[in-house]
């Protein structure tokens, strides 16, 4: 079996819990979104964050900011996962780390475990839907210090796609080298399927009081700790 190169990290649920995610970032975000956009009337990736938004929702073209509120806080209680919506969010979190009112939370294992890893010369990468410009202060403002210098490269579903699409992971996997060498760590057995549809290597992790704790994993190998990871 070929040896793992690259190590790609999911985050919710995987390297932090879903609670810390949804209480702690999207409340944030939440009452922000509104006069954030309006703040930001010539910012063109606020306008073209806005206009997918509109689209996607069928709002039309001139529907007020209060409206695209609306279908923002939808999106964010029902966890949809929408790019326009990550942009959004990964600005506003950003601003919030960078002023010291956000702080991320990892699981105990997580930050021995990636020191190790990248101690023992494996490279990290993180595929998340949360933005780019979200997942690198995600992971310098830690609860475990700061731990960005240890994640090389960062995908999202600008950069890569959706993580449910095989397709995706072939795209990181042109950047990142062969796929039988990336092994990728999710709590989602639909993007472990992609991801294995696309020839990586993946481990589920099935954590002790999240949502994946139900999960069927069918067959990639699940653990409940990264101490538990075989990256070998
Ligand atoms: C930088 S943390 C943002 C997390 C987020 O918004 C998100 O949707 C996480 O989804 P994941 O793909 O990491 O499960
Ligand atoms: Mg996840």
């Amino acid at each position: 079996m070929s040896e793992i190169r690259w190590i790609v990290l999911d985050i919710e649920g995987t390297t932090s819990s879903t609670e810390s995610v949804h209480v702690g970032l999207y409340a944030y975000a939440r009452p922000r979104l509104g006069p954030w956009i309006d703040g930001r009337p010539g910012d063109p990736d606020v306008r073209s964050a806005v206009a997918q938004v509109k689209a996607e929702a069928g709002l039309p073209e001139e529907a007020a900011t209060a409206e695209v509120v609306r279908v923002l806080h939808e999106w964010m209680d029902g966890d949809v996962k929408a790019t326009p919506l990550k942009t959004l969010q990964g600005r506003i979190w950003a601003e919030g780390f960078a002023a010291g009112e956000l702080t991320a939370h990892f699981f105990p294992d997580v930050a021995p475990a990636l020191r190790a890893w990248h101690e023992a010369g494996h490279r990290l990468a993180v595929f998340s839907s949360g933005s780019v410009a979200s997942q690198r202060p995600w992971f310098r403002h830690t609860d475990a210090g700061d731990l960005s210098t240890l994640v090389e490269r960062h995908f999202d579903t600008v950069n890569a796609g959706p993580k449910r699409e095989p397709a995706s992971y072939t795209r990181i996997a042109q950047d990142l080298g062969e796929p039988a060498t990336l092994l990728f760590l999710s709590d989602v057995p639909a993007e472990l399927d992609a991801a294995a549809a696309a020839g990586w290597r993946t481990t589920g992790v099935r954590r002790p009081g999240e949502p994946s704790a139900a999960a069927d994993f069918g067959p990639h190998p699940v653990v409940t700790s990264f101490e538990e990871v075989r990256v070998r």
